[in-house]
């Protein structure tokens, strides 16, 4: 507004007046929510009984995981932990062998001498389990981050094996992001498993030596333990309820933190005075995650504590129980006090073995999500043909009543499109933003598959085609290409170099009027792109523009792709580039996006799209004879008559 008002006054005067900016209107500000999170949506309703069937295959899966990352380590592992339970076992026999010797009937000597082999075997058990316990710990440590690697790389494995229009499916991002959290969480199951396996089995053997000691004193111990796994599982499944439905803002807050420092966005940030309002909804959104940590936490911290509440009311019970076994003459005092230190110990492995498998459940969850991606995203995983496409390309690339709607959305991005594209054809794509441009030419290469009537490389429908052979015969130049953070050589030749070597890299530059760009770099093709990290080198747009176009001529291959090409290149850089186009379009299919219609006219056909339909389709000298939305669209950009409101003619005089 201040600038509007600006140049009004200075009509008048020659001096503009200086208008002060206003400042943002009060109120609240808006706030940014996500419409919908349908992931968080499904798995929260999950109950604890549909968890804990879940968990066996969570944990087998963990296990196979586990197998294909050290199956060595695995086997130690598990037999350590094993070796220790039952030494600790034996420890604890020994301890109530040599209590009750110690505390027999009889002289000193005689119960030192009769302690004495229980004594002896106490010592050399828990050595014995102590190094057990310290080997397994060494071996879980060794495990656990080759599990995480390997969980990672599911993960991984399973995002590049999918469909491409897997990512513009809200569901798959997000079940992508609670899977990348499950996977951070495996070296936590490998752990748990570990302490809860160790803890089972010393409560087991305690829990024997108590049925041989009282067998009345059992039920009560398991009594004890009911209420305290009860408030402990189902404080962890609150706890990962409110991790679920916060899934979505914890997304838009480290998206937001992102965007919010990052230095592509720096200049944007600091021009557009955006810095207050983003850290306003950084900070509306941690409000709202925190008070649903804190509900959360609360009701955790009040079922938990009611679980040990009852537990020890149980424990009571127990003490109360071997109390009253003494008093009546029922047990005698040596057994009580044995009982007395095995009740302890089981109560101490209880503790412990509860504390991991509360742990264990908690993290099994976020791993049941790394679970649930992996299985999920089975309906996205690329299922093509194994029919490999022609190295020299398609002859011709037909569509019959093609359509593409994203998913999620009601309209179709593209629709009712019949074409036949034959290998030497250049075919200018044009339309007005938003037409199905870029979505017809990911269709084409087969980048999405058609959800309506299909497209056919030389009579081969191609989802019966290898889609890595499709590719392979494809050189693209997205609308928005990647700026590796690799050097210059990498950049153009993806880590692919042809046999030629650098002089391929250098051929492929200069076709693409890269070749100026190339020479200012200070150590030439290894120049590293990171601009980023240290010793790092960066372009101008424009000159990474011609870094991508270059990538595309060096694939040298028979289809040729490029979506808005020179938009961000000077006039010579167009001309250059356009030129030398039509130089390599020889004997390859050639499709190009433009809004520079003045580029079409080296077409041999335009294909102008509006609302995902293609309306025209001709020649350039046809389409600007037809007098459609192409001529009127060229007349516009040109300034011809009719279109340009500052110097065309027809624009009336009274105006
Ligand atoms: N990931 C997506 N999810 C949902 N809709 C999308 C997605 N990408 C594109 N669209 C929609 O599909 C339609 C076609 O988009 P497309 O990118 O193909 O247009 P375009 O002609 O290339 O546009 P432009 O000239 O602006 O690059 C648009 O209405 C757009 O909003």
């Amino acid at each position: 507004m201040g600038q509007v008002t600006s140049s009004t006054s200075s009509a008048v005067s020659p001096v503009p007046v200086p208008v002060p900016v206003p400042a943002p209107a009060p109120g609240p500000p808006p706030v940014m929510r996500l419409k919908d999170d349908a992931h968080a949506g499904t798995n929260a309703r999950i109950n604890t009984r549909a968890i804990a069937g879940r968990l066996p295959s969570t944990i087998r899966r963990a296990w196979l995981l586990s197998w294909r990352a050290d199956c060595r380590t695995l086997l130690a592992l598990v037999a350590c932990t094993l070796a220790c339970a039952v030494l600790t076992a034996l420890a604890l026999r020994s301890t109530s062998t040599l209590l009750t010797a110690l505390l027999a009937s009889g002289t000193a000597a005689h119960r030192l001498h009769q302690a004495l082999p229980s004594l002896l075997v106490v010592t050399t058990t828990a050595c014995g389990s102590y190094l057990a316990d310290a080997s397994a710990r060494l071996a879980a440590a060794r495990l656990a981050p080759r599990v995480r690697r390997e969980a990672d790389l599911a993960v991984i494995t399973t995002s590049v094996d999918a469909e491409l229009g897997a990512y513009e499916d809200a569901g798959f991002e997000d079940g992508r992001f609670a899977a990348t959290k499950g996977a951070e969480k495996m070296p936590e199951l490998i752990n748990g498993a570990q302490t809860l396996v160790s803890a089972a089995a010393q409560l087991l053997a305690a829990v024997t030596v108590v049925a041989t000691l009282h067998a009345a004193l059992l039920p009560l111990l398991v009594l004890a333990v009911v209420p305290r796994v009860w408030g402990a599982v189902r404080a962890a499944r609150l706890d990962h309820e409110a991790a679920h439905r916060s899934l979505g803002d914890t997304r838009l807050r480290s998206v937001l933190a992102q965007y919010t420092t990052d230095r592509g966005t720096a200049a944007e940030l600091r021009s557009g005075t955006m810095g207050r309002f983003l850290l306003e909804q950084y900070r509306i959104i941690s409000a709202r995650l925190e008070a649903e940590q804190l509900t959360a936490a609360r009701r955790a911290a009040l079922t938990q504590g009611s679980g040990d509440l009852l537990a020890t009311l149980a424990l009571a019970a127990v003490w109360a129980g071997i109390l009253y076994l003494t008093l009546t003459g029922s047990m005698v005092v040596a057994t009580a006090a044995t009982t007395v230190l095995v009740v302890r110990t089981v109560n101490a492995s209880l503790t412990s073995g509860v504390r991991a498998s509360a742990r264990l459940f908690a993290t099994s969850l976020y791993v049941t999500d790394w679970a649930t991606f992996l299985d999920g995203a089975g309906e996205w995983t690329m299922r093509r043909g194994t029919t490999p496409a022609l190295a020299a390309g398609p002859t011709v690339i037909r569509t019959r009543e093609l359509a593409y709607t994203y998913p999620g959305q009601e309209t179709a991005a593209v629709e009712g499109a019949n074409l036949e594209i034959r290998r030497g054809e250049v075919i200018a794509l044009v339309g007005e933003n938003g037409s199905g441009k870029t979505t017809l030419a990911r269709l084409l290469t087969g980048l999405y598959l058609p959800t309506a009537g299909e497209i056919t490389w030389d009579d081969i429908n191609i989802t019966d085609l290898d889609p890595e052979t499709v590719w392979r015969a494809t050189a693209m130049v997205p609308q928005d290409y990647t700026r590796w953070p690799l050097a210059a050589r990498e950049n153009i030749t993806l880590g692919q170099p042809l046999p030629d070597g650098d002089q391929a890299v250098h051929a492929a530059a200069e076709m693409a009027g890269a070749d100026v760009v190339l020479k200012k770099l200070p150590d030439g093709l290894d120049t590293s792109l990171a601009r980023s990290w240290w010793g790092g080198h960066d372009l101008s747009g424009g000159q990474w523009q011609r870094i991508a176009i270059a990538r595309a001529f060096h694939r040298d291959a028979p289809v040729l792709v490029l979506d808005e090409p020179t938009a961000a290149l000077d006039a010579r850089g167009e001309h250059q580039v356009f030129s030398r186009l039509a130089r390599l379009a020889a004997g390859r299919t050639t499709l190009f996006v433009t809004h520079r219609l003045a580029n079409t006219r080296l077409a041999d056909r335009i294909l102008v799209l509006k609302d995902g339909r293609i309306i025209e389709n001709g020649s350039f000298v046809e389409l600007l004879a037809a007098d459609g939305l192409f001529a009127e669209l060229y007349r516009l950009q040109e300034g011809g008559p009719e279109g340009d409101p500052v110097h065309g003619a027809a624009v009336p005089a009274s105006a």
